[in-house]
Formats: structure tokens, C-alpha cells, sequence
């Protein structure tokens, strides 16, 4: 027997020239047939290999790689030998909400980390719902819209030193001088709001004008590694997973700990014995940290210490690119279109009568141009480049009329669904903000396809800090400046490493 098993294996050996190409064909048959989707148009080498997909995101980065795709083959695409892409915003409420919700594919779990040797998912990446629904439930109350408007003087204070640095730092400077990156400078000011946030303590950035511990550049590399890797999971494990790296981090050879962990153990460690307070009503209070550790005792089970600092670490992770470069794209498309710029400065200046008045959020989520102009750029922009792949149950469903096998990949991309000419009108490709005044019904209607933030238990836990900062930061910085295009006549571009970020949209500053 054991003579026979290696007679046939050194032929195999000997035959590798046949036997491989041989079982390239055959795999690829399988590929194309097996999976029950060959009915489904897309790129012919899309439905052989997931190779063919990570090639594409990595050369397409100009225009979304989903909305050229959808423009050339219609709703459904086949992008992979398992992956159906869907462009039909009805689908939204199948795929992403309600108890029958599907789970995250392992595009997410490349986001996954080993700490001593031991693999851990956050809320963000775990495909675990019963884990998630525990995790959602205990931090819930931190993110309620009436926790959130709490938290607007820890906003404030990092605003004014923004706008003052800005100040004086660029306005009303010449040439190079007074030439200001803005997406950077976002990127500055987002990090140090989270670090007020969750401890009352910036991170530092804004006040440096710089990337304090390189914070940036690895949150960048991990973007761009989990937005490739994510489209073929299996490599993750050959690259970053693979077991010599896991080994080299757990005796200590290899420190992958994202730098913010740190900043967050400290304050944690700094803390565990003060008293927990809670308002008079019973909520927590305090910086976010504050109000995690003080809901410690209602979830013990879930918030532990550890839970707490990879919380914190997935709001810097989720909840920095994403600002700056909401506030990038909202002020590049103001400026290129000034009379927009003009409307909104107006509706401003009658709500702040001098530069350094402050507008309370609760006002500024009543100014009608204000959040036409938020909600325009959600819709022209939003954030995350990704399409949010879930996976069908074992038992397959049926999506608007279609029979999609279990195990198949789906994911709606928001730049597509934000693109719908029927929701949105025949100008869905370009910025707007009016069409969010013609009517409340017709608003309603487009706001229900909003996407944005995802949908369901998995969309963003972060969505009222975002509104919060975004609505504290415009006013203030339109009232303190006039602003101008470094280049009016230059286009931008955006690079897409799961955020699509803006580039190429330096201004300039005034003092009004
Ligand atoms: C304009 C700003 C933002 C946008 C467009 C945005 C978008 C999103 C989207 C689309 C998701 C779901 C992704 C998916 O289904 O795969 C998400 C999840 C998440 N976001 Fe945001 N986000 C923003 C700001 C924030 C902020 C400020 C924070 C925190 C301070 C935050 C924290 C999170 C977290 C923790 C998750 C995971 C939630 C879960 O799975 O339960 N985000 N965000």
C-alpha cells in the first residue's frame, strides 16, 4: 500500500506540468458553474478568481470600482466566483436589517488581531451576532443621541484650538504659507476630538501639526491592507496571520498593538479606582471612557477592561478617516461651487452673530441649508469606499425575485446606491444640496435610501459624534474665515483604502 501511494506520488511530481494546468481547468470550471451564479453578467476572469478583483481595486482607484461596474452590467454583478454585487436600494432592507439580518463576510475578519498568541474580533469586524448583540446592548446607552449632545463641550474645546491654530498658523499668509491641506489638517483635528472624547485629553495632533506616534500612517496602512487583503481573506493568512508572525508577536519579537491601545490602556489603568458617577437621572457622565467604565456593573460580563480599550481603539479606527474626510469632501464641493458656499455663509451668519459666538447643536440640526448641504454630502460622498459583503444563510434567499444560493457573498456599495437616478434625481452624480428643500415628502423618500452609515445592528454606532462634530465644526470655521480653492480651476482626487479620501484639495484662509 505505502509502495503504491509512492509510485503514485512521485508520478504526480513527474506529471506536474500536465497535473497543474489540469487542475487549473477543472477549478476554474468549478469556479465559473458550480457556485450558481453563472447566470449573472460581470468581468469573465471576476467569476474564476477573487485574484481578478484584487487586481482590479488595487488599479481602479479613480472612479469606484462597484459604480463602473454597475453602469456596464446592470444590478446584479457577479464580481468574484462567490460575490454578487447589487446596485437595487430595495434590497437594503433583505440583506442588512431586521432579526433575520446576514452576518459580515471575511472581507471583516482580516481586521481581526492576536494578542498573546490569541485571535480577538471588535464590534466592528466580528461575525459573531450573538457576541455583537451583547456588545451593542452594552455600550448602546453611550450612543444615544441624548448621551451624544452631552459630550459637545469636549467638542468645543478641541474646535477652538483648531480654528485658532488654523488661525494662526495660515490666515491671511501668502504663497506656500499660508497654503493649508485640509484633508490632513481634518485628519488632525479628528484624532484629537476622539482623544477629548473618550478622555478628555487630545491626542495631540492639531497642537503639533503633525502625526503624533505615527498614528496616522499606520492607521492608513491598516485601512489600505484590510480594504486589498479583505478581497481575497485567505492571504491574510499566509501574510499577517500566518503562524510564524502570530508566534513573533506573542514571545514579543513582533509589536503589531495599534499606537492608540496604549493611550487608552493608561487612562483605563488611571482610572479603575475612581468612582463610577452617574447623572441624576441615572446615565453615565463624563468622557467616554467615564461612561463606559461607570456601565461596568450592568454588563460585567461583556465590559470588561479589556472590551473598554478595544472599543476605544475601534472608535480612533472608525471614527477618524471617516470625519476628515466627510469635512474634506463638504468643503471642497462648497468652494467649487461657490454659490452654494455663499447660501450656507449666510444662513451662518444670521445664526452666529460675531466670529466667536457659539451655535448649540441642537440649533445647528435646525438650520435648513446647513443640514441640506450634511446630508448632500453623505450622499455625494460617503466615506466608506467598500461594499458591505454579508453572507446568505445555509438555507439561500430570495432577493427581489431572485433565488441567491446559501454561502453566496452580497454586498451593496452606498456610492452606487447614492448614484440611483430614480431616487435621486437625474443630477444624482452631482453636488446639490438643494434638492433636499424641494419638499418635506420627497426628502423623506431620499433619506430612507441614505447608506451612508450602513444599516440595521451593523450600522455605524458612531452616527450622532459624527453629526455632533461635523455640526459643531462648519459653522464655527465658516464664521471665522472666508475660505478659497488654492486652485479653483484644479479637480481633486480620492484614493479609496476602504475610506475614500480626498486629496489634491488645499484652500486658503481669511480672517472674516
Ligand atoms: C461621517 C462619518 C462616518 C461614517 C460615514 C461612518 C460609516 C460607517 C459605516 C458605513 C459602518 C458600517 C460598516 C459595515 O456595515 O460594514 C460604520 C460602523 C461603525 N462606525 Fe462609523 N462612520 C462614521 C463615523 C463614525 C464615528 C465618529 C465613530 C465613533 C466615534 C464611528 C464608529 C463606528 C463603529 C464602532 C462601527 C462598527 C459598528 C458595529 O459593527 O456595531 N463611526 N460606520
Amino acid at each position: 500500500m505505502i509502495f503504491s501511494i509512492a509510485i503514485l506520488f512521485s508520478w504526480c511530481i513527474s506529471h506536474a506540468y500536465l497535473l497543474l494546468p489540469l487542475l487549473a481547468i477543472l477549478y476554474s470550471i468549478y469556479a465559473r458553474y458550480g457556485t450558481g451564479l453563472s447566470k449573472y453578467p460581470g468581468p469573465f476572469l471576476a467569476s474564476i478568481t477573487d485574484f481578478y478583483r484584487l487586481g482590479y481595486v488595487c488599479l481602479y482607484q479613480k472612479k469606484l470600482p462597484e459604480v463602473a461596474l454597475h453602469e456596464k452590467y446592470g444590478d446584479f454583478v457577479r464580481f468574484g466566483p462567490n460575490l454578487l454585487l447589487i446596485s437595487d436600494p430595495r434590497v437594503i432592507k433583505d440583506i442588512y436589517t431586521g432579526p433575520d439580518a446576514m452576518i459580515k463576510s471575511e472581507y471583516y475578519s482580516v481586521a481581526d488581531f492576536h494578542v498573546k498568541g490569541v485571535r480577538h474580533s471588535a464590534i466592528f469586524a466580528t461575525r459573531d451576532q450573538e457576541w455583537h448583540s451583547k456588545l451593542r446592548r452594552a455600550f448602546g446607552p453611550v450612543f444615544t443621541m441624548s448621551a451624544v449632545a452631552s459630550l459637545d463641550t469636549y467638542v468645543h474645546e478641541t474646535r477652538d484650538i483648531f480654528i485658532g491654530v488654523l488661525k494662526d498658523k495660515f490666515a491671511d499668509k501668502s504663497g506656500a504659507e499660508g497654503r493649508v491641506d485640509l484633508t490632513k489638517w481634518f485628519q488632525y483635528f479628528a484624532f484629537d476630538v476622539l482623544g477629548q472624547l473618550l478622555y478628555g485629553e487630545r491626542h495631540g495632533f492639531v497642537e503639533t501639526g503633525g502625526d503624533v506616534g505615527d498614528i496616522i500612517k499606520i492607521l492608513d496602512i491598516l485601512l489600505a491592507y484590510g480594504y486589498f487583503i479583505g478581497h481575497v481573506p485567505w492571504l491574510d493568512y499566509l501574510l499577517h496571520k500566518n503562524p510564524i508572525v502570530v508566534w513573533l508577536e506573542k514571545v514579543g519579537y513582533i509589536d503589531s498593538t495599534f499606537p492608540v491601545i496604549p493611550f487608552a490602556v493608561k487612562h483605563l489603568t488611571s482610572r479603575a479606582q475612581r468612582e463610577k458617577k452617574l447623572s441624576a437621572e441615572g446615565e453615565p457622565t463624563g468622557d467616554l471612557l467615564d461612561r463606559m467604565m461607570s456601565l461596568q456593573g450592568r454588563h460585567p460580563e461583556v465590559l470588561t477592561d479589556f472590551e473598554i480599550v478595544n472599543m476605544c481603539a475601534e472608535l480612533v479606527f472608525a471614527g477618524s478617516e471617516t470625519i476628515s474626510a466627510t469635512l474634506s469632501a463638504l468643503f471642497y464641493h462648497l468652494l467649487k461651487n461657490p454659490q452654494t458656499y455663499r447660501k450656507l455663509q449666510a444662513e451662518v451668519d444670521t445664526a452666529l452673530p460675531t466670529p466667536s459666538s457659539h451655535l448649540p447643536f441642537a440649533q445647528a440640526q435646525t438650520l435648513p441649508y446647513l443640514n441640506a448641504c450634511l446630508k448632500e454630502i453623505f450622499r455625494l460622498h460617503p466615506a466608506s469606499g467598500f461594499g458591505f459583503e454579508r453572507v446568505v444563510p445555509p438555507s439561500g434567499k430570495i432577493i427581489l425575485g431572485h433565488f441567491i444560493p446559501g454561502g453566496t457573498i452580497v454586498s451593496v456599495n452606498a456610492w452606487v446606491v447614492h448614484r440611483n437616478k430614480e431616487i435621486f434625481g437625474d443630477d444624482a452624480a452631482v453636488w446639490r444640496p438643494e434638492r433636499w428643500l424641494e419638499g418635506e415628502a420627497k426628502s423623506r423618500e431620499m433619506e430612507k435610501y441614505l447608506f451612508h452609515f450602513g444599516a440595521g445592528m451593523r450600522g455605524c454606532i458612531g452616527r450622532n459624534i459624527a453629526l455632533l462634530e461635523i455640526l459643531e465644526m462648519v459653522p464655527s470655521l465658516m464664521r471665522t474665515f472666508e475660505m478659497e480653492l488654492q486652485d479653483p480651476h484644479k479637480e481633486w482626487t480620492t484614493s479609496n483604502m476602504s475610506v475614500v479620501k480626498p486629496r489634491d484639495c488645499d484652500i486658503r484662509l481669511k480672517k472674516r
